[in-house]
Formats: C-alpha cells, structure tokens, sequence
C-alpha cells in the first residue's frame, strides 16, 4: 500500500487501531504503544509455549523477562531461537531446550491477540415426542478448554463433535443462554456477544449478495465497516484493490456473485469473496466455520495456504475443518481435536501423530494424518495393546469417551491448565482496567443508510422481476376494470350497483396484489442476519433500507398508473380533487396492506407459512368490509373486526369520495350520494372521510412499526 495515499493522522489512526484491535482491554505497557510490547522490531514466537514455566527467562532486545509473565502470554512474547537457549542457560532445563528446538519458530512483527477459553459446557435444548412438546438438554461441549494463539488454529473431528459449537462458542455467536460453564476470554477480556461487533467471522455458506460483482461487495463491506473518518473514498478503493490482489481475484473482481438465476463466480472465487469482506477490516481474529467445505481440493488447498499467509503477519486464524488433505494439515500451526464435543487433543498440530502413537495408535506410513485422527474417533483403528500408554476402554459410562480421559490425564493438558490458570491470576484488579469501549459500529446512521439503499437500488434495479410484474399486473388490471366498468351511467340501478362493485373490486385488487410483500425480508433474511450480526449496519438502516426501496418502485408508482387508467375510463367524477383524493386513498389502501405483508414477512422464515399468515387477515377483512355482509345485522361481539378491515376504510373512503355530490336518477326515482350513504351508515362528513384515512395510516404505521420490532427480534443466535 502506498505510503502516500495513507499519510497523517490517518494513517496513523488506522495503524494504532489495527495494532491494538483489543486495546480497550490491554495492560497498559500494550496501550503504550508497540515499541513498549516490542512490536515493529522483529521478535519470534515459540508456538510451544505450554512448554515453558513461570519463572523462566525469556530475551528481547537485549532485556529478559518471565517466559509466562501475564504480558508475555497475552502478547506471546515467548522466545527466539536464541532466546530458547538463553532461557535454557538461565533455567537450567535441559528438557526445554531440547523440546523446543524441534519445535518450528514463526515470527510475526505484530502478533493478534490470544484467546484462551475455560471449561467451557455448551448445552442445547432438544423437542422430543410426537408434538415436540417435550424438551431435553443435550450437552454439546463438555468441560473444553484450550489457547489458540496468532497462527494457523484448526479445530477438527468427526461430523457432530462440537467443530462448529465451539467456534461459535469463542466468536460470541452461540446463545450464552445454553453456556452452563466457562468462559472465553480475549486478550484478558471476557468475550461477550459484543466480539460479533468487532471480530471477523466467515460462515460456512457464503453470504453475499448475488447480483453484486466481486468488487461491489468488497466496496460494500468496506464502505460500511471502515470508518469514513479514518479513510477516505480513495483509501477505500486502494483496500478493496488491495484485498483483490491478495486474494487472487483479480480475473473475477468485476463479474456477479451470481443468484439462484444468474451463473457467476465458482465456489472457490465465492469463497475468497467472503473471506475478502471480511479481511477489509485487517482483522487480527479472524473465525472461519468450514473454510474449505464443499470446494475441490486444490482450491481449499489455495485457501488454507492463503489463510496461512495471512497468518504470518501476526493474525489469529482460527477455523473448524472436517477432513483436509494432507497439505493442508501441514500448514496448521495447533490442531484442537474433538470428539463428541470433548477435547482428545489439543497441542501442536505436528505433534499430534506423535501423541497418538504414544497411546498405541498406529499411523500407517503413507496415511493422512487427518484420516488417522477421523479413524481413531470413529473406532476404526484400535491402540496396540502392549503400548505402555494404550487407551483401555471401558464400558462404564464415565469412560464413553476415553481418549478425552487420556487427554485430560496428559501432561499436555496440565500445562495447558497451567498457563488459564497463570492468565486468570494476572487479570488485573477490575478498578485498575480502562473503562471497556463499547464496541459500536464503524460507521454513522445517515451513512449506513446511503450505502445500504444504495445497494438495495442496485439490486432491484438488477433484479427487476418484481417491479416489472408489479407494473404489469396493475396495468392489466387498470384496464380489465376499465372495461368492465365502462363509463358508468347516474341512472338507477347500475349508477350505484357499479360504482360500489368497481370500487370493492379495485380494493380487493390493491390488497391481494400485495401479496409479494411478503418476500420482503424473508428473500434475504440469511443475508440480513448475517451482515446484522457482523456489524455492517443497524436494524433500522436496513428496515427503512428496503421498505423505501420496495414502496417507490413496487407500490407507489403502480398505484398512480393503477388509479389513472380505471378513473378515467369508468367515467367517475371529473374534477381534480375528487381524483387527487381518489389517488391518496388508493395508495393508502395499497400501503397499509402492504405493511400488513412486511409484518408476516419480518415474522417467518419461510414463503409458505407467510403466503398462509397473511391469506387469513386479508380475507378477514374482506368479509368484514361491509360489502358482503351487512355489518350492523352481524353478531356484536364479531363485528368489531370491522375496525381493523382495511377493506372497509377503503370502500368507505372511496364511496364518500365520489357519491358525495352525485345525483342517481330512474324514471320515477332520484336519488342522492347522500341518502345512498345514510342508508348504509357511511359518515359522509368530511371527518368522517379523513377518519377512513387516518385509519388506513394508522394500520400502516402499526404495521410497520411491528415489522420492525419483529425485525429487531429475529434470532440472530446460532
Ligand atoms: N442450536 C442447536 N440446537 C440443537 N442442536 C444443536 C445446535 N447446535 C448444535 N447442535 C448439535 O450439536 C452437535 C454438534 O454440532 P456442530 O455443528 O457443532 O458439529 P460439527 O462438528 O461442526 O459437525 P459438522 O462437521 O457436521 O458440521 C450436533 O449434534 C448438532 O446437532
């Protein structure tokens, strides 16, 4: 990146912030900037740091510490080569040298931030029974606990073992309603769903926007997680070329995600791109849920090794994987291994055949390591019996599983509690932390709504089924009810037979053709929660988003095209303000059914449930318009539904409208608008007009309002 582009303050923000992601939670000496962590001088860090002992002497820059001091275990300042031996001198353990030096040596010039967890005990709720009724809890992590520093950290296991859970567990997306125990922690700070605020989290499916070209959801992630004070539009540009660049999407970055309709990218560019949204942000923690699933081995094989690039300047990559080859298991720096959501191993991943074998497992010379682990789980090879260390299994329920047993017995395991126990005991005194920032979003309100509209726009303007269907539903209708209705003669019996059943007919056209709204937010509902969760916008950015962006284009405009073309060939009154108002009312009629549909949409997440929710209301409300039943004949206690139809203001509005005035006439009778009216009980004063329409506001306002409210409620939990 040019130095020039991001020159002053700036840039100097940006590298503070980058550096100290985690600095409202730091000692103070890391606050101090990273010439006091040493940081920006090359130091190297010894993965095997569960080697080490409080009390050993670690060397940087000429100056010794304490090898397992608070400030070198959060920073994993541990040692370099040259320190191993210094620390072997100053000890005088023979064992740590030689240990270490098989150990491979990784140097980061900015090391991300630790995470340490503590027995953790996840539980989910399960319905059982024929009806679901009942419930039971099912323990899916049991007692885990672990330190995943900056590198390559792999959690592996069979299907169902916890890979997942325990991901979302230590990113803060899990429910903390099922955590029974433990906690995670992130460079000495309890991690609370906050972290989903500021951490990085790559799902197993991609989630992104389909009709959007690489480049634009790049550009969208950046223009809302960057904080438009600390980049300019330029900067940005230069980060999105960047990120392209790094992750080798340069022949794609201009071409479409692709949609259930479009073909676009292939599954590995897909898979970069999410990553990318999610490195725009230089994150130092970084969670990745299956990273190479469902993609061909030399792609995940290019993405593991991309992640491990990544992993060189200090990142913490943390990430679940089911089988991967074995080029892609060498490139792991620690390996977590589950087995029915209890830890079997948890240490170096090279070191794992070793630990294996040590408890009488036997690694066929040419065998992937991942496979031996996935056959040791599944039973499919059994310890040698003479081993001094063989796993003996026993029937007793406490043993089910007793290579977590063993694992809890080894010595890895203690050192491990060792060092959670020295990182719990050097928390500082809760008065003396900084008072802990909370996380918010990077950008402002008005912002996020310019860029999020900007692309809902861009997707309808893309993806223009639905607004052209809209369009050319109304206009058919506009005609067919043109036609039926005919210029409409003032003479009795058609004069009021006509008027009213064009006018129930226009009414149920405006609420059934509403219908689509329901697909409102149900069509990216995935998407919503996840950029939601992730901190890219407010609830309330996107609700008011794509409500603006569906009314104009869906709703309001259809309307006027509707209103106009039945007006005028059905020969209703000819003057202006009868026709302005005969718009509002159509338009309100078409908004509060509209609102009724993104309320069922914001509440389900499925199209056949919310086609069923909103087919009930809306028939309801037919039926208690007043058209087809004489409301004042109806049982008392049903007929009050009449004040929640959107029917009945509707007609009620519409017929005020145009009778009002009018004089019917036959041979022998006339009548009025008016004493039509009386006879119907229609309050045809002009409050009594404007109460129709301030009802109909007033559904849409509650709808709405509950629409969003159901929006805020969505599960976001995983
Ligand atoms: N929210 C939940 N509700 C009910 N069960 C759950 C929930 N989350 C996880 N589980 C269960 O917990 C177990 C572990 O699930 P998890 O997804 O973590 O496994 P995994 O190792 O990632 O599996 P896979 O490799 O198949 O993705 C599974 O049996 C799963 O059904």
């Amino acid at each position: 990146m040019s130095s020039s582009v991001f020159s002053g303050r700036r840039a100097a923000r940006r590298a503070a912030r980058n550096a100290y992601c985690w600095r409202v939670s730091q000692p103070r000496a890391a606050r101090r900037g990273p010439r006091a962590l040493g940081v920006g001088r090359q130091f190297t860090v010894q993965r095997s740091a569960e080697l080490l002992k409080p009390g050993d002497l670690g060397r940087f820059s000429g100056r010794h510490f304490d090898a397992l001091s608070p400030l070198a275990l959060s920073r994993n300042l541990n040692v370099t080569k040259q320190a191993t031996k210094d620390l072997t001198m100053h000890s005088g353990n023979k064992d740590h040298h030689s240990i270490c030096e098989e150990d491979e040596m990784t140097c980061f010039s900015i090391p991300g931030p630790t995470v340490t967890f503590q027995n953790l005990t996840y539980c989910v709720r399960e319905t059982t029974g024929v009806f679901q009724w009942k419930s039971v809890e099912r323990e899916i992590l049991k007692n885990v606990s672990g330190i995943m520093r900056p590198g390559i950290n792999a959690i592996m296991g069979p299907t169902g073992s916890g890979k997942t859970s325990l991901l979302d567990v230590i990113a803060g997306r899990k429910d903390p309603k099922g955590l029974r125990s433990g906690h995670v922690m992130v460079e000495n700070t309890v991690v609370t769903s906050d972290l989903r605020l500021s951490s990085s989290y790559v799902v197993q499916e991609d989630i992104l926007m389909g009709t959007l070209t690489v480049r634009e959801n790049l550009a969208f992630s950046a223009n809302l997680r960057l904080s438009p004070q600390e980049y300019s539009h330029r900067d940005k540009a230069v980060k999105v070329n960047q990120v392209i660049q790094e992750l080798g999407l340069q022949d794609c970055a201009d071409t479409k995600i692709g949609t259930a309709f479009l073909r676009g990218v292939s599954g590995g560019e897909k898979k970069r791109c999410s990553i990318g949204m999610e490195l725009i942000t230089s994150p130092s923690l970084l969670f990745l849920d299956e990273p190479t699933t469902g993609l061909d081995a030399n792609t995940a094989n290019s993405i593991v090794t991309l992640l491990q690039k990544l992993s060189r300047d200090g990142k913490n990559i943390i990430f679940s994987i089911h089988q991967p080859r074995y080029s892609i298991f060498q490139l792991f720096d620690h390996l977590t291994l589950l087995n029915q959501g209890q830890v079997i191993y948890a240490g170096v991943a090279s070191k794992a055949v070793d630990y294996f074998e040590d408890l009488g497992y036997k690694c066929e010379q040419f065998n992937n390591p991942a496979d031996f682990f996935l056959d040791i789980t599944n039973g499919a090879i059994t310890p040698v019996v003479n081993s001094p260390n063989a796993v003996t299994l026993s029937s007793s329920v406490e043993d089910r599983n007793p290579l977590a047993l063993q694992y809890q017995q080894s010595q890895l395991h203690s050192q491990v509690m060792e060092q959670l126990k020295q990182l719990e005991n050097s928390l500082m005194d809760p008065r003396d932390k900084p008072a802990r920032e909370k996380p918010c979003y990077a950008t402002p309100f008005h912002y996020q709504l310019m860029v999020v509209s900007k692309r809902t726009v861009k997707n309808i303007l893309r993806n223009p089924q639905t607004s052209y269907a809209q369009l050319a539903l109304n206009i058919f209708f506009g005609i067919l009810v043109g036609l039926i209705y005919y210029q409409i003669p003032h003479t009795l019996p058609e004069a009021l037979q006509n008027r009213t059943g064009a006018f129930f007919f226009l009414v149920i056209n405006m609420v059934f053709g509403n219908l689509s709204g329901v697909e409102l937010f149900i069509s990216e509902r995935v998407l919503f929660i996840h950029e939601n969760s992730s901190g890219y916008y407010r609830t309330s950015v996107y609700f008011l988003s794509k409500v603006f962006a569906d009314l104009i284009p869906n709703r309001i405009l259809p309307v006027f095209v509707f209103s106009a073309i039945p007006y005028f060939m059905m020969g209703l009154k000819p003057e202006v303000e009868a026709f302005f108002l005969f718009c509002v009312t159509m338009s309100l009629i078409s908004l509060s059914a509209v609102s009724l549909a993104f309320l069922v949409s914001a509440s389900v997440g499925s199209f056949g449930v919310a086609n069923a929710l909103i087919a009930l209301p809306f028939v309801f409300m037919m039926v208690f318009g007043g058209f087809l039943v004489n409301l004042s004949s109806m049982l008392s206690w049903l007929s009050w539904l009449k004040w929640a139809s959107i029917f009945r203001y509707g007609l009620n509005a519409l017929t005020i409208n145009e009778m009002k005035g009018q004089v019917f006439t036959s041979n022998y009778t006339r009548i009025t608008g008016e004493m039509y009216m009386d006879q119907q009980d229609i309050d045809y004063s002009t409050v009594g007009f404007w109460q129709n329409e301030v009802a109909l506001f007033g559904i849409m306002c509650v709808c709405m309002l509950l629409s969003y409210m159901q929006l805020w409620r969505i599960n976001r939990w995983k």
